[in-house]
This record gives structure tokens, C-alpha cells and sequence, in this order.
């Protein structure tokens, strides 16, 4: 949203009787996003990456071979096993806990049976969670004969071929196959039965070094091919992580994590506290637990070695894989050749940023600096919202006396906070939901380039507000989540976000710096009130948001 212009007949929408600074609708209408530097890389990227993976290794038919065994029997004294059989031994804590912290609130949690010390021990796990209601072990026929369960909790449901239905299995919020996998089509059908939210996790029964060959081929062909295949079958984002830990002790392993819905991101990269809360809310006070915050940390990242297998497949791009976050062929033009002045972007556009060198086309810009950007991830982002929706809420709510004071301060602080990261950032739901990343340096001065003339942009970028229609998002806005697995791109997000932008000319020393902020959208649904908002600055009949800011506090 954008704002009128002291010019304008049309009056600027403000809270009547208020000195604050910014009007109601701008402040938390969340749909205003406006940033400085490269988001191109990322929509680069992504698709990139979809094409990659929708068009290498496609799925060919899979054989299920596992036989399975299981007898249950709850809750093993000591889930870190030592069995004798070779690829059963591992660390169960890291199978369960990632996939059951990750889901907000896991209540019917399935486990694939197999042998009955590694369902035991995957089962022990999962009851420490206290939100568990029912733990269902799912097995076929021929194992239909079990222990009497000793926790009311357990129960047994026979799965014939692995065919897991709503109609027979009923709606799961995590399901856990503690068995080596050998095929894909092993797990295709645990997708119906998952919630929206709900969450895979599967052993890959090996572990990922960088002396292996490419993902999808020899030793790793398989695991190639379920990454694949699990973005095939509607999984919206899959991770894969290590636990190389408990390497010493027992065979270290890998896991896959598939998430059915993007938005389960935010959770599956949950901060340091989240996932202490998560723990300390869910894990009964007796049970003994290495899984900690810390731990779940190092598996949101994944390994360095599975970023080069990944990139060493010939049919995933090399553009995802070339760039790894910073592009080391492009030259960077550091801080100290831009100075900041008076824009020439018009009478409204406040402070640009100015070339103090000649500058040639294809240079980078400030990237010493984009690493130190601000990032404020979904659950601050849903709090700061949060609190700045209620003071906007309560802010004509002239009976509540008692309460007008903490609206006040809660709305200074917070519209403050919601400002900067509209005026001076961009939203994105990369992160599964909204969040927002505000350069640290001088880029944030960037002012945006009416008519295609911007001189900072993606490589090959050629749209302007005025040659989009603002009511056709582009595709790349959409179809953000289809590529469901991509270590080369998740181990560099941060970079992703806030790099990628070169100079598409040469600039002469005293020009100024200008960007598009068309490739700074990062949702589609901000995609019609960005563009018309940038439409009216360009044609001088509304305000920007830190225009309107700075006037707005003038007049104060
Ligand atoms: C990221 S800031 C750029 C730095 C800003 N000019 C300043 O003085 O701090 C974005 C804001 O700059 C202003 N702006 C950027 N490009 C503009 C343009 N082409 N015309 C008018 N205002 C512009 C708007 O107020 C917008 O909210």
C-alpha cells in the first residue's frame, strides 16, 4: 500500500486523533513489500531446481522388497540399541525427534513395523512425547501377531503391501519407518494418510560422504530417486539430515524428513528457543533425552557432502549449484565507492545511493556487507504482526480507557519494527511462512527505477511496473515450493536472499544506484498491491512508505 502525496487531492489514510507515524493500513497490513537487493537469484533457483528435478530423474517403477517383521513390544529401556544386524543399528532419538518437533502438535503418530527391537526402540521415542494420544504400528499381514502392548497408548492396524489408506489407517500427524529403505514406492502411499501438516521421516540407511558419486547414481541411486519421488508425490519440502554424532557408538545414519506442507518449514527451522519450548512443553520430566536444541540446529543445515553429491548430479542445473549463495566469478564494488545524497528519483524519493567510480556492467554491489543483513524470521514476523494487528484492533476502541495507554506503546514499538522491515526490506514465505530481510548497508538506500531503466537487477531482468499486469503474478511466485529438495539451495538461504543483483550497464561516477523492486515481491498475493503501489510513486501520485514515514513525522 502506498501513500498519497502532500500534492494529492486525496488524503492519506491516518489515525485521526494520533501523532504516531504510520497510518493503520500500512503498519501491519502485511501485503506491502518492498526490498533493496537481489531476491533474483532465489526465483533464479528455484526454478531452476524444479526443472531439474521434474526432468532428471524421474521415477521408474520400484519394487517393494522390504518383508517386514514386527512384534511389538513398547517402549525399550534403551533406545540407542546395539543389535548385532548390520544397518539396524542406529541412533533412534535422531529418527523421531526432528520429524515430532517439527509438528505442531503430533497426536496420532504412526511407526513401520520391522524388528521388533527397532519398533520398540522408535516407539519409546515417540511416547516421551506427551501429545501423544495414539502410537499405530502399521505392518502387513503376515506379522499380524504381536505382544500384548503394555502402554494403553500402542496399538496395531495390518497394512497390506504398504498401502496406507484414510479409510483402513485413518489421518496421521507423523508417520516413522525405521526400516532401510530399497525402494520409493515403499512409502508413496503414507501420503494420504498424513494430515496437511503431517510429516514423513525415513531412514536412509547409509551415510553421505563427499568421496560418494552423484545423488541418483550408483551406491546412492535409490537415495536419488526417493528425493525425487517424494517431491513427486505432493510433498511441498524434503530435508535430509545427518546424525554423525553418535558415530562413535553406533553406525552413523542419515535421514529423510518430507514435509507435506510448505508452510511446515517454519517449523522444521524453528530457533533455538521454539524448539526448547517445544521440548520442555512435550517431553515428560522422567524421561531421559540427548535430543536438544542444539542438536536440532546442525540438522536444519545440511551436510556439506550431500550439497555436493546433490550438485554433482549432470541434470540439476548448474546455476544452483554454480552460484552456492555467492557467485565467486562476479566482482563485487564494495560500500566505499557509493556515496548517499539527495535521489534523483523525484521530490518524494529521499536518500539514493550514488556511484563515487565509474562502475562497468556485471559488478556485484556491497556483497562484503549482505551477509550482516536482518533477518526476522516467521515467529518473530507472526509476533510482531500479531501485536501490531491487536493495537490497530483496539485503537478506536474508545470504551476500553484502561487499555488506550498500552495500545499506544504497544503500537509505537511495534509499528516502528513493522515500518522498517515494509520500507527498508521485503517479505518472503522462502521460510515456509511470512518473514522479512532488511539489508544491513548502504543497499537499503536503493530507490527503485521507474520504466525499466534500473541499472542493478537479475541477470537477463527486463520487466518494469509498467509492462506487468498486476493481476498475473508471475509463475516463478507460485510454483516457489516445487522444488521440494534442494541442499545446494537450503544451505545457502541466507545469501539467496539478499544476493544475486548486477549491474546490467556500465554506470559513470555521480550516478545514482537504482533497483527493481519488481523481483523484491516474494509473495504472490503482494503481487497486485506492490505493483500498483509502484505504479503510483512512478507517476508521482502516491507516497512510499518511508516518504510517507518521513512526512507523516514532519507534520507531527
Ligand atoms: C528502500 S527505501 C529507499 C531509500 C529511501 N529513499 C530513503 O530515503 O531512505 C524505499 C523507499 O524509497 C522511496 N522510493 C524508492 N523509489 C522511489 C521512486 N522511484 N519514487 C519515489 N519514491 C521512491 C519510497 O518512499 C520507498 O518506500
Amino acid at each position: 500500500m502506498q501513500h498519497q502525496p502532500p500534492s494529492s487531492d486525496a488524503k492519506s489514510k491516518s489515525r485521526s486523533s494520533s501523532t504516531l507515524p504510520f497510518p493503520t493500513t500500512t503498519s501491519c497490513g502485511g501485503s506491502y513489500v518492498i526490498r533493496l537487493s537481489g531476491l533474483s537469484i532465489f526465483v533464479a533457483i528455484l526454478s531452476s531446481a524444479f526443472i531439474a528435478l521434474f526432468t532428471g530423474r524421474m521415477t521408474s517403477s520400484y519394487l517393494s522388497t522390504r518383508q517386514q517383521q514386527f512384534n511389538c513390544q513398547p517402549a525399550a529401556a534403551d533406545s540407542k540399541l546395539t543389535e548385532t544386524v548390520e544397518n539396524v543399528m542406529f541412533d533412534y532419538e535422531a529418527l523421531v525427534h526432528p520429524a515430532m518437533i517439527t509438528h505442531p502438535n503430533p497426536k496420532r503418530v504412526a511407526v513401520l513395523g520391522g524388528k521388533q527391537q527397532q519398533t520398540s526402540a522408535t516407539l519409546g521415542e515417540v511416547l516421551k512425547h506427551l501429545s501423544v494420544k495414539d502410537a499405530v504400528i502399521l505392518g502387513d499381514e503376515e506379522n499380524a501377531h504381536r505382544d500384548e502392548a503394555t502402554d494403553a497408548r500402542i496399538s496395531v492396524l495390518e497394512m497390506k503391501d504398504q498401502e496406507c489408506s484414510v479409510e483402513d489407517h485413518g489421518l496421521l500427524d507423523v508417520i516413522i519407518d525405521p526400516n532401510p529403505f530399497k525402494a520409493a514406492t515403499d512409502f508413496s502411499s503414507y501420503f494420504n494418510c498424513l494430515n496437511d501438516d503431517g510429516v514423513l521421516v525415513l531412514n536412509t540407511n547409509t551415510i553421505i560422504t563427499h568421496k560418494d558419486p552423484a545423488l541418483g547414481i550408483g551406491r546412492l541411486n535409490v537415495l536419488g530417486r526417493v528425493t525425487d519421488f517424494l517431491g513427486e508425490v505432493g510433498y511441498e519440502s524434503v530435508h535430509l539430515y545427518q546424525d554423525e554424532s553418535s558415530s562413535n557408538d553406533f553406525g552413523a545414519r542419515s535421514f529423510l524428513v518430507a514435509l507435506k506442507s510448505a508452510e511446515s518449514r517454519a517449523d522444521w527451522y524453528s530457533n533455538e528457543a521454539e524448539v526448547n519450548i517445544r521440548l520442555h512443553q512435550r517431553i515428560g520430566r522422567s524421561e531421559s533425552l540427548e535430543f536438544d536444541s542444539p542438536t536440532m540446529l546442525t540438522y536444519q543445515t545440511p551436510p556439506k557432502a550431500v550439497e555436493t553429491v546433490f550438485c554433482r548430479d549432470s541434470n540439476v542445473e548448474a546455476e544452483e549449484c554454480g552460484i552456492r549463495g555467492f557467485d565467486p566469478e562476479v566482482v563485487n564494488v564494495p560500500y566505499s565507492d557509493l556515496s548517499v545524497g539527495k535521489s534523483t528519483m523525484g521530490e518524494y524519493s529521499g536518500r539514493g545511493i550514488f556511484a563515487k567510480k565509474d562502475i562497468p556492467k556485471g559488478r556485484a554491489i556491497g556483497m562484503e556487507k549482505s551477509w550482516l543483513s536482518y533477518f526476522i524470521y516467521p515467529s518473530a514476523h507472526s509476533i510482531i504482526m500479531e501485536l501490531c494487528h491487536w493495537a490497530d484492533d483496539h485503537w478506536a476502541d474508545e470504551n476500553e480507557d484502561d487499555e488506550e495507554d498500552y495500545v499506544e506503546e504497544v503500537y509505537e514499538s511495534v509499528s516502528a519494527v513493522v515500518g522498517f522491515s515494509e520500507g527498508y526490506g521485503f517479505w518472503s514465505s522462502l521460510l515456509g511462512r511470512s518473514h522479512s530481510s532488511v539489508d544491513s548497508g548502504l543497499m537499503m538506500f536503493c530507490n527503485h527505477e521507474c520504466n525499466g531503466t534500473y541499472n542493478l537487477c537479475q541477470d537477463g531482468a527486463n520487466d518494469s511496473e509498467d509492462s506487468v499486469d498486476p493481476n498475473q503474478p508471475p509463475e516463478s511466485l507460485s510454483s516457489i515450493w516445487r522444488s521440494a529438495f534442494s541442499p545446494a539451495f537450503e544451505r545457502n538461504l541466507r545469501q539467496a536472499l539478499i544476493s544475486g543483483d548486477k549491474t546490467n550497464r556500465d554506470i559513470k561516477k555521480g550516478e545514482e544506484i537504482l533497483c527493481n523492486y519488481l523481483e523484491f515481491i516474494g509473495r504472490a498475493s503482494d503481487w497486485e498491491a506492490d505493483v500498483r503501489g509502484l505504479q503510483g510513486q512512478c507517476a508521482g501520485t502516491e507516497l512510499g512508505e518511508i516518504s510517507f514515514y518521513e512526512r507523516e513525522k514532519q507534520q507531527a
